[in-house]
């Protein structure tokens, strides 16, 4: 069975588009992975532990043969791969991958919690889900992200970085 997936990815370390590019490419590279659709780039103030430098954050549209489980774990080796350290919570980091969305599904297990339990208070997260799909609904909530976006309690510091101009083509936006 093919399963409908939404990843969010996000970096504030480094050359933020090389890991960002980097992680499409691992993803896009794997055999169980397809990415169906890309949102554009953000760039995001951080939330959570503000000393830090600016993030770029999208999301991204997957079909995969691979359980929620699997799908981590491949997730959690290209961050690896690409030099992820855990050090401080919400701290800087080259590459975050997480599991927003998997189906419909409401997942809750030590390693793995699905949809993801921030992501309904994050603009930098809904912004790019927004855009790819205005109609999706949150599970748990059984409502739409367009509905969350409006009860956000902060929704600055999240601006259109690259437009998302074609497959996987993106230009610098223009303010
Ligand atoms: N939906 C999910 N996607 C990714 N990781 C998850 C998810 N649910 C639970 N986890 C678990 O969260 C753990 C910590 O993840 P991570 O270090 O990326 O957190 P963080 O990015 O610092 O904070 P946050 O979870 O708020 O984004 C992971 O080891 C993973 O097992
Ligand atoms: N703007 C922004 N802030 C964050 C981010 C992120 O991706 N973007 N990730 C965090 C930990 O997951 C904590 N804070």
């Amino acid at each position: 069975m093919v399963n409908s997936a939404y990843i969010s990815l996000g970096t504030n370390l480094g050359d933020r588009e090389y890991y960002l590019h980097s992680a499409l490419q691992a993803i896009q590279n794997h055999i169980e992975i397809t990415i169906e659709s890309y949102s554009s780039i953000y760039e995001t103030e951080p939330v959570g532990y503000e000393e830090q430098e600016h993030f770029l954050n999208m999301v991204i549209h997957v079909n995969t043969k691979l359980s929620p489980f699997d799908l981590l774990r491949v997730l959690q080796d290209i961050e690896l791969h690409f030099g992820r350290e855990r050090k401080i919570r919400w701290g800087p980091r080259t590459l975050d991958l997480d599991i927003l969305l998997y189906n419909q599904e409401n997942i809750e297990t030590e390693r793995l919690i699905i949809p993801h339990p921030r992501m309904t208070q994050r603009a930098f997260v809904l912004f790019p889900l927004y855009e790819m799909n205005k109609d999706i609904q949150i599970p748990t909530l059984k409502r739409p992200v367009s509905e969350l976006i409006d009860e956000l309690q902060d929704r600055e510091g999240v601006r259109l970085w690259k437009r998302r101009s074609g497959e996987d083509v993106f230009e610098l936006f223009e303010n």
